[in-house]
């Protein structure tokens, strides 16, 4: 599998700590897959991404994109920041300006993008998202999942080759979560990598082609979301919840699971309870 970017190695403590956020790093993000970083608070997922796009340099060790050193130099970094695009957590982080409309053009002014084809990305970008009716509206008066999908508006009009995604879930009702998955399956599909932090084994499990979990700053396993998932005590382990849908199949008797693949959605479990 070719990957698109690697650590190797990275150690970071974060200024006036002693903590290591990252201890020994290493792990490589599949090019073309949807893949799931998985970790408990603290061990490290975001502090990962913020090396991923040169905010912060490991103190030992390197990161990779696209097979060379990455290069911390200004301009270098620069390019690196519209071919990694990096959506936080908390969209409060990222939307700085007072409109969607306006906070969206921002990356593509910086850029240096003309005002013609500034203007040709954005109306595109407004309507793939559903954003258009909201494009002048303030943004303080936006919701939560309004927000989340301006700012992810905002990185992929830049159209970044890697996309990452912190916990882009987090505090989404059902129904704004997938709209946001099915958003993140379009980009994917006109072949942008994906990459998102989470703390939801279920959508990691159901998601992702190719899943890391990380602890204490340092990644323990990665694999398919099956490969992953079915070391279901180390999962445990590192005080995480294995994904109900593979739990349920776990249940199963043997015949069903030795005629069949684990389901990775509700109707793929209800099909094999068909058999029971
Ligand atoms: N700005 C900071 N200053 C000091 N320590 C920090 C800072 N940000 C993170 N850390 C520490 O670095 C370690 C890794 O944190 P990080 O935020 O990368 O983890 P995470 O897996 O993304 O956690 P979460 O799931 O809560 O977002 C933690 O011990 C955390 O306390």
């Amino acid at each position: 599998m070719k990957s698109i970017m690697e650590a190797y190695d990275v150690r970071y403590s974060y200024p006036g700590t002693q903590a290591e956020a990252l201890q020994g790093l290493t792990m490589s993000l599949p090019e073309g897959k949807k893949t799931a970083i998985c970790g408990h608070n603290g061990s490290g997922k975001s502090t990962l991404f913020l090396h991923a796009v040169g905010i912060h340099r490991p103190a030992s060790g390197r990161m990779h994109w696209k097979g060379a050193p990455m290069s911390y130099r200004a301009d270098d970094l620069k390019k690196l920041r519209q071919q990694v695009g990096l959506v936080f957590q908390d969209p409060e982080q990222q939307l700085i300006l007072s409109t969607p409309y306006e906070d969206i053009s921002y990356g593509l002014r910086n850029a240096g993008v003309p005002e013609h084809e500034m203007i040709r990305r954005i109306q595109h970008i407004l309507g793939t998202m559903g954003l258009e009716h909201l494009a002048n509206t303030p943004i303080h008066h936006l919701s939560l999942g309004q927000k989340k999908r301006v700012a992810l508006a905002g990185v992929m009009v830049l159209e970044p080759e890697l996309l990452l995604l912190d916990e882009p879930t987090a505090y989404l009702d059902r129904s704004s979560e997938q709209r946001l998955v099915e958003e993140l399956d379009r980009i994917h599909a006109q072949g942008t990598t994906v990459v998102m932090a989470t703390h939801d084994m279920n959508l990691a499990y159901a998601w992702a082609d190719w899943v890391l979990v990380m602890d204490k700053g340092k990644c323990l396993l990665e694999g398919t979301p099956f490969e992953v998932f079915e070391q279901e005590d180390l999962i445990l382990s590192l005080g995480l919840e294995p994904p109900l849908l593979l739990q349920v199949w776990s249940s199963l008797p043997e015949h069903v699971r030795a005629e069949s693949f684990p389901p990775r959605s509700m109707a793929e479990l209800k099909e094999l309870m068909k058999q029971l």
